[in-house]
Order: structure tokens, then sequence, then C-alpha cells
């Protein structure tokens, strides 16, 4: 397991940033558009603020999430406001932002447009997951109604998602999306975590389904 252990969170934060800034820009070397995919949720703000303000060709970088809640983009648990509010600002604000959420009652009514959008930006070139204690990365939740579906090798772009966890349908990427990134990190934080973490490392996606991009990715870790 690839794992970074940091004195603080702060410089954790900070230092993960410049990572993907670094990646970012050599991936930006060699090509004209480049694919960034974040996580929503309550830990990545700090990453958000600081790659804000990063020097690179934020006009040639395509953001999306890795999973979003079903709710209006002004909700508060809406992943795209945080990343609005948090990630597309200063120097960042030239990026181009594709939305995971469109005005439609139920995921399923608009998950085939919502993926057609990404399927051009795919593989993503940076991705930067987070990790419940539950071991579920992006919306692939243990005991989610889809799931064997999101982790099948043929699976489609985007999956519609509900579990028990989860206080709203979720609409996520899938597993061979995810897998499929040329640079992945996990960033986590606390010791409940950290042994979920360690768990997830002996069982099967189905149980843990952020082990399915365990292997090629960076873990972040600090108390
Ligand atoms: O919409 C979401 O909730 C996320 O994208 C999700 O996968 C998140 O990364 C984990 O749940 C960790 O969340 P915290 O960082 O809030 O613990």
């Amino acid at each position: 397991m690839n794992l970074h252990e940091y004195p603080d969170r702060e410089l954790m934060m900070m230092a993960l940033a410049d990572r993907i800034a670094a990646q970012l820009g050599d991936a930006l070397r060699g090509k004209d558009r480049v694919t960034l995919c974040v996580p929503g949720g309550t830990t990545p703000g700090p990453v958000f603020d600081t790659l804000s303000d990063v020097a690179l060709d934020w006009d040639r970088v395509t953001v999306f999430l890795s999973d979003e809640r079903w709710v209006p983009e002004d909700h508060e648990r809406s992943n795209a406001r945080l990343v609005r509010e948090r990630l597309l600002r200063n120097r960042a604000a030239a990026a181009t932002f594709l939305s995971l959420y469109a005005d439609a009652p139920q995921p399923e009514d608009v998950i085939d447009d919502l993926a057609r959008a990404i399927e051009p930006h795919l593989p993503i070139d940076v991705l930067l997951l987070g990790m419940g204690a539950d071991m579920h990365t992006a919306s692939l939740f243990p005991g989610a109604d889809r799931l064997a579906d999101a982790l099948a090798d043929d699976a489609p772009i985007l999956v519609p998602m509900r579990a028990p966890g989860a206080p709203e349908p979720r609409v996520t990427l899938s597993a061979p999306v995810l897998a499929g990134a040329m640079h992945t990190h996990i960033v986590i934080t606390g010791q409940d975590k950290r042994e979920a973490l360690e768990r997830a490392r002996n069982l099967p996606p189905e149980e843990a389904p952020v082990a399915v991009v365990l292997p090629e990715a960076e873990i972040h870790w600090a108390a």
C-alpha cells in the first residue's frame, strides 16, 4: 500500500494539492485537455482552497465529481456546490465543470445524458477520492442497491445508487472508470478511517468498495 503519513492535516492538504497540481501540469504538457476528478464530502475543502490558486492552464482542465448527491446545486449537501465554492474560484475559475446533477426527479431520468457528457473526458488524468469509515468511496457503498452493477467489468460510466448510509439518491462513477484513472489519490483523516483502510486491504470490493482503487492509489493520511 502506497501510504503517505503526514504530521498534521494542514500540511497534508497543502502537499496533496501540490502533488495534484504537478500531475495536472505534466498531463497538460502532453495534450490539449486534461481531466481532474474530485470527491465531495467534508474532507477535501482545504485541498480545493490551495489548488484553486495554483498557476496552471485551468482553461484546459475539465473538472467533475466522483459522485453526486441527488439534490439541487444550491442545497447544502450538494457536492457541486462545494466544488463551485472551494475549487472553481481564483485561478481555477477558468476550468470547465461538468455537473453530475440535472434538474430531474430521479437520477435514472437523465443518467445517460450525464454519462455522454463525461465520456469524451475519460480516462481521468488525476483522480482524488475520499473514503468513509464503512470503506465506501465515491458512492460505491457496501450494501448499496446497485453496487454489483457498478463493480462489473462492463459497468456503465455512471450508476444511480441508493444505500442505507446515504440520505438521498446518488450518482457515482463506476469502478472501471475510477480504476482507469492515470493517477489516483485517496485522502483520509482520523484513526477510524486508517483502520478501515487496513481492513479494506483484505476484503473483496463487494464488502470494501474502496478496494477497487487501492492497488493504484497513493493514500494520504493525517490523524
Ligand atoms: O458525496 C460524498 O459523500 C463523497 O464523494 C464520498 O465518497 C466521500 O468522499 C466520503 O463519503 C468521505 O466523506 P467525508 O470526507 O465527509 O468523510
